[in-house]
């Protein structure tokens, strides 16, 4: 039976009793300092020189400092730069900042667990990963709603670290979805499985194909945006409200019907063996080794495959669609 901790089993005055340091300030960096601001705790924000993400940050209301400044003053350090940044940042200055007592906290334990950051005994190592984009989180905290979260304790020098973990996934907002106690093994895997095989690279590539495929058989590209894009998220809203069978019952018989009959088909015997050879990759470390050779080797793959999905002709029949759409809450964060 899983351990699932709501707002009754976390005492949030332990992380409002802390200097919390957030470390980067992109998708899930602004989150939790925001939410842990607004919910009582002490924060400041620590980026490198030059940041892009400064002057945001300060026009938010928080105090910025450099990176390894924000983590001399803090005794909570929580390392929110992309997974492929964090070793450098601990071979920058970071690790000497993380004097006994302190605690480490990441929000993926992507390098704890593939042993790219190795803490020092004396320090608690936790994780708290809300299972969402960190624009979500901060949206949902916003709404008086929270996301669910994952906390798993690494290493426990001060024999509090869980409490710790639940008081911080407390001020995000965690514990009012639920937040489950985990290892940092199965947040790694499970989260890296899911992106990988379901909600990014799955679902995207599920909608790419079936774009492609109603166009190429000559159907107008909006029809297919709007059956293959657009209703999708209306379809996964009722999954997210009531369950796969509450879709099923929402949706007409005809549907139904041809989701028993035709979903086996798509997602087939050949399917299933991917997801379980990418699964395999996740376990042994193939695909993080794989990713930090190509964002150390300069990234071209990554970009080349990037600009591919951002040419690809239903992000330009998407874009026309949504502008006649003024209620759906478009971003409006440029793309770098
Ligand atoms: N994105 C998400 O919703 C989720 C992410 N996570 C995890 O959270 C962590 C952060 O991910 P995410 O929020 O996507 O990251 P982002 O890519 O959004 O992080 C960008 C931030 O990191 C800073 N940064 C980039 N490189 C460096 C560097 N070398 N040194 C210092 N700061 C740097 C950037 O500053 P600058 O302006 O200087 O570039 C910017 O403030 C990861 O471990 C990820 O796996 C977990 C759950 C969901
Ligand atoms: C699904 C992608 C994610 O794991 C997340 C938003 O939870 C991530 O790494 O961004
Ligand atoms: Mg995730
Ligand atoms: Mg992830």
């Amino acid at each position: 039976m899983a351990t699932i901790f709501y707002d009754q089993d976390a005492d949030l005055s332990l992380i409002q009793g802390r200097k919390v340091a957030i470390l980067g300030y992109g998708s899930q960096g602004h989150a939790h300092a925001l939410n842990l601001r607004d919910s009582g705790v002490d924060v400041r924000v620590g980026l490198r020189p030059g940041s892009s993400s400064r002057a945001r940050a300060e026009e938010q209301g928080l105090r910025v400092l450099d990176t390894n400044d924000a983590a001399a003053e803090a005794d909570v350090i929580v390392v929110l730069a992309p997974d492929t940044h964090q070793k450098g940042m601990w071979e920058g200055g970071l690790a000497e900042h993380l004097t006994g007592g302190k605690a480490l906290v990441f929000g993926h334990g992507f390098n704890v667990h593939y042993g790219l950051i190795s803490p020092p005994e004396d320090v608690d190592v936790f994780l708290v990963a809300p299972k969402s984009p960190g624009h979500i989180a901060r949206r949902t905290y916003e709404q008086g709603q929270g996301v669910p979260g994952l906390v798993a304790v690494h290493q426990d020098a001060s024999g509090d670290a869980l409490e710790l973990a639940k008081s911080y996934a407390a001020g995000l907002g965690l514990t009012r979805a639920g937040t489950l106690q985990t290892t940092f093994a199965e947040e790694t895997e499970t989260d890296l499985f899911g992106e990988q095989a379901v909600l990014c690279g799955g679902v995207s590539h599920l909608v790419q194909a079936g774009f492609e495929t109603l166009v190429e058989a000559g159907y107008q590209p909006e029809a297919a945006y709007f059956e293959c894009l657009h209703e999708l998220k209306l379809i996964v809203d009722m999954m997210y409200e009531g369950g796969i069978s509450w879709m099923r019952h929402s949706v007409s018989t005809t549907a139904e019907y041809g989701d028993y009959v035709s979903g086996p088909r798509v997602i087939g015997d050949e399917s299933r063996a991917a997801m379980k050879q990418v699964l395999a990759e996740i376990q042994d470390g193939t695909f993080a080794r794989q990713f930090v050779a190509e964002i150390e080797g300069g990234g071209e793959t990554f970009a080349t495959m990037r600009k591919a999905g951002r040419d690809h002709e239903i992000e330009r029949v998407g874009r026309e669609l949504r502008g006649m759409m003024p209620f759906i809450d478009t971003p409006t964060e440029e793309l770098e």
